[in-house]
């Protein structure tokens, strides 16, 4: 399907607040079409995951699909989740410095202090709430993701 092109950094738009997702745009063919563009972005970049703001889109939407890859070889394969207005409920005291890197700042990589498991509340395409509990690598991407959902980068968070 559609590859959307890719903020970078210094783009404003990776730095607002992005917008809820209003209950009226729940089971649109609009919100439908935007996660299978993100999804297929995410994927043309062999990302692990990818939020709204990084396709000029200043909504709360996310996608989460962590897999084996060199830096965390023993990762889960996960099938890509979509979290619409996602809140993290819960943050373990426990945290973890793990590398990260971002499709908005290519050719950069850093290491990152990250809650080793999180709670997280978040609505389905279809509306339906959800609250699931990521540890390791897909709780390290989702906090990466609600992040760009409040304007953050990881360089901003460079140990
Ligand atoms: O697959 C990537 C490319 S960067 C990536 O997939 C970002 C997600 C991410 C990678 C690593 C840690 C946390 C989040 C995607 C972004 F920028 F859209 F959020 C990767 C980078 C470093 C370590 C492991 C994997
Ligand atoms: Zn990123």
């Amino acid at each position: 399907s559609v590859i959307l092109p890719v903020a970078q950094r210094g783009e404003d738009i990776l730095r607002l607040k992005a917008a809820r997702v209003a209950d009226a745009e729940f089971n649109s063919d609009w919100l439908m079409q935007l996660a299978s563009a993100m999804i297929a972005t995410m994927l043309e970049r062999s990302g692990v995951g990818i939020a709204a703001p990084q396709v000029y889109i200043s909504k709360r939407v996310i996608i989460v699909a962590s897999r084996p890859n060199l830096r965390y070889p023993d990762a889960p394969e996960m099938d890509a989740v979509v979290m619409v207005n996602p809140e993290i409920l819960e943050f373990s005291q426990a945290t973890t410095l793990g590398e990260e890197g971002c499709l908005s700042v290519p050719n950069e990589r850093g290491q990152v202090q990250r809650a080793q498991s999180i709670k997280v509340l978040y609505h389905t395409l279809t509306g339906e709430v959800m609250e699931s509990t990521f540890e390791g690598f897909p709780a390290r991407i989702v906090q990466h993701e609600i992040d760009h959902l409040n304007g953050i980068l990881f360089v901003d968070r460079l140990s």
